[in-house]
């Protein structure tokens, strides 16, 4: 199989090898396209590369039906419609640690030329003029920068700023004081780094908490002369409040190299000679570029050919080690899903998935994932992956619940899918035997042992003398062969239930003799 893969921004012709040097994958890079013609382009391609540049639309996401892999060559996603990727199926992976050096880099970069006004400098010295007073600048050493988003940038940010002896006060949701203390930094609150900073950075991604998070108030808790620098995203300050408090001679200098809109052209900032300014430039290193396409190209090669990678954006990852040990158990999970759907017919309000045994030790989201994915899949088909599962079961009102238990039955691991619908409960349960494989267990409250494969029948009936004879004759009758077959009851004379495995799938007017057989309330065929 050839997977045809599209990049549509320019990436480091070093770091796409990974794609270049597979056999399976068929590489086209063409960038500056138009919207219509990268939609035109890309109904046919399996996998998109891009940077920042490429505005990955829901419209675009739509039209791309062949599309399985987007891949960012970088952090931020906001160019991409992840609510439309995840509805869609399609995965979304960056590359996130690729450029942090040269992002924290140019940030440090920015926070010198703040201080000693060097991109001003050079202007004019440029324009003949030799000018020593306009210039002084302010030491770093010894004065405090306030890191709002504490994550890989702002910690490498930090570390820089400790080298030009700064001291350093951070806000980031997740920073622990502990943590803080370890790295040799103060923690506080956004109002504390803004009040106690003289140079403020931001490295946030833009989420609708962190937009304008630096706006028209927190420009007034800051001290006079502050200096600002947003090496992360456009929208993190708001750029008329930034104006204004520059105006005010509030703020002492600005660096930018993000911008609400970019690009961005005779924009007001611009215009002020306290901003210096670049055109998001955090990334542009040959190393970070290298690193990033490397990262990505390796990923989407690793997904196209059905692997797992650390960094999808809409699905949550869990460690390498930790897939291989559940590995096993992925083909089970999604059967006892799929099996659930074909027992009960009304409409699914909740699922829940119980691990039991060695199972409930480990991280079993995915198992979970392909349980759902299993449930929705008899009714949704091949739209439903990994991807989108717990979404499409959430749009259809289902709620997903997980939960470890002790309650092993004597398995090593036991793996308990259940749904609840309006009238009715309904349960089965699976483990992995060993030389045996995949085993279903329990059916209801039946124990069982069966094979989870194949074409298969479930009745429920009275438990009387010549049900299952009658059962077979009927099949019989119609040429079809029962392979296995196991029954189960809760009491002499009650309700019983028989599981039949047979050769070929049952005709509906089969299904439905079997229906009409006095003995039998009901019978659901099975494909599995
Ligand atoms: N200019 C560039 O070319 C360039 C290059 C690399 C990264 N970036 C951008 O820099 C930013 C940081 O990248 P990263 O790799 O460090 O990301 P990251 O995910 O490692 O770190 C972001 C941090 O922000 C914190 N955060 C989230 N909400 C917050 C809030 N309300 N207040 C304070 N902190 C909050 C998170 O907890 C996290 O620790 C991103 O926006 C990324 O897109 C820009
Ligand atoms: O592609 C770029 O150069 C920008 C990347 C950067 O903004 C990121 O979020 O990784």
């Amino acid at each position: 199989m050839t997977y045809r893969v599209f990049i549509s921004d320019p990436l480091s012709e070093d770091g796409i090898y990974p794609l270049q040097e597979a056999d399976d994958m068929e590489v086209v890079q063409e960038t500056d396209l138009t919207n219509e013609q990268l939609h035109e382009r890309l109904t046919d391609y399996d996998a998109l590369l891009v940077r920042s540049q490429t505005k990955v639309t829901r419209e675009l996401i739509e039209n791309a039906h062949r599309l399985k892999v987007i891949g960012r060559a970088g952090v931020g996603v906001d160019n991409i419609d992840l609510e439309a990727a995840t509805e869609y199926g399609i995965m979304v992976v960056n590359a996130p640690d690729g450029n942090t050096n040269s992002a924290a880099e140019h940030t440090m970069a920015m926070l010198a030329s703040l201080a000693r006004n060097i991109p001003q400098a050079d202007a004019a010295l440029k324009q003949n003029r030799w000018d020593r007073k306009a210039y002084v600048g302010v030491e770093m050493k010894g004065k405090t920068l306030g890191i709002v988003g504490l994550g890989r940038v702002g910690a490498e940010v930090a570390a820089r700023a400790q080298g030009q002896r700064m001291n350093v006060i951070a806000y980031d949701p997740f920073l622990t004081a502990e943590q803080a203390d370890n790295l040799g930094i103060r923690s506080g609150s956004v109002a504390d780094v803004l009040q106690a900073a003289d140079f403020i950075t931001a490295h946030t991604p833009l989420l609708n908490e962190t937009k304008h998070i630096i706006n028209k108030e927190a420009f007034e808790q800051m001290k006079d002369g502050v200096r600002i620098v947003n090496c992360a995203r456009g929208g993190i300050i708001d750029e008329d409040a930034l104006y204004e408090a520059i105006i005010n001679q509030k703020v002492a200098g600005a660096g930018l190299d993000v911008f609400e809109e970019e690009p961005v052209y005779d924009h007001k900032l611009l215009e002020l000679p306290e901003v210096i300014a670049t055109p998001h430039l955090g990334a542009s290193t040959v190393e970070a570029q290298r690193n990033v396409a490397i990262d990505v190209s390796n990923d989407v090669v690793t997904i196209l050919r059905g692997g797992v990678t650390q960094n999808a954006v809409n699905m949550p990852s869990v460690p390498q080690d930790i897939m291989n040990q559940i590995a096993p158990y992925f083909d089970l999970a999604a059967k006892l899903g799929t099996f659930l759907a074909y027992l009960e017919q009304d409409a699914v309000e909740e699922i829940h998935v119980y691990y039991a045994g060695e199972l409930a030790e480990m991280d079993v989201t995915p198992l979970t994932r392909n349980t759902v994915k299993g449930l929705l899949k008899r009714h949704l088909g091949n739209r439903v992956n990994d991807v989108n599962a717990a979404f499409l079961a959430e749009k259809k009102g289902i709620t997903i619940h997980e939960q470890k238990t002790s309650a092993t039955n004597g398995f090593t691991d036991l793996l308990t899918a259940e749904i609840k619908t309006k009238s009715s409960i309904r349960q089965v349960a699976g483990t992995l035997l060993r030389g045996l494989g995949a085993r279903i267990v329990k059916i209801d409250h039946y124990s069982m042992d069966l094979s989870p494969q194949g074409h298969m029948v479930f009745i429920r009936h009275n438990d009387q003398p010549g049900a299952i004879g009658r059962v077979g004759g009927l099949l019989a009758d119609n040429q079809v062969n029962i392979a296995t077959m196991q029954v189960g009851r809760t009491e002499i004379g009650g309700e019983a239930i028989m599981m039949l495995v047979i050769d070929k799938p049952l005709k509906q007017h089969e299904l439905n003799q079997l229906k009409e057989l006095t003995e039998v309330h009901d019978a659901t065929a099975v494909e599995l």
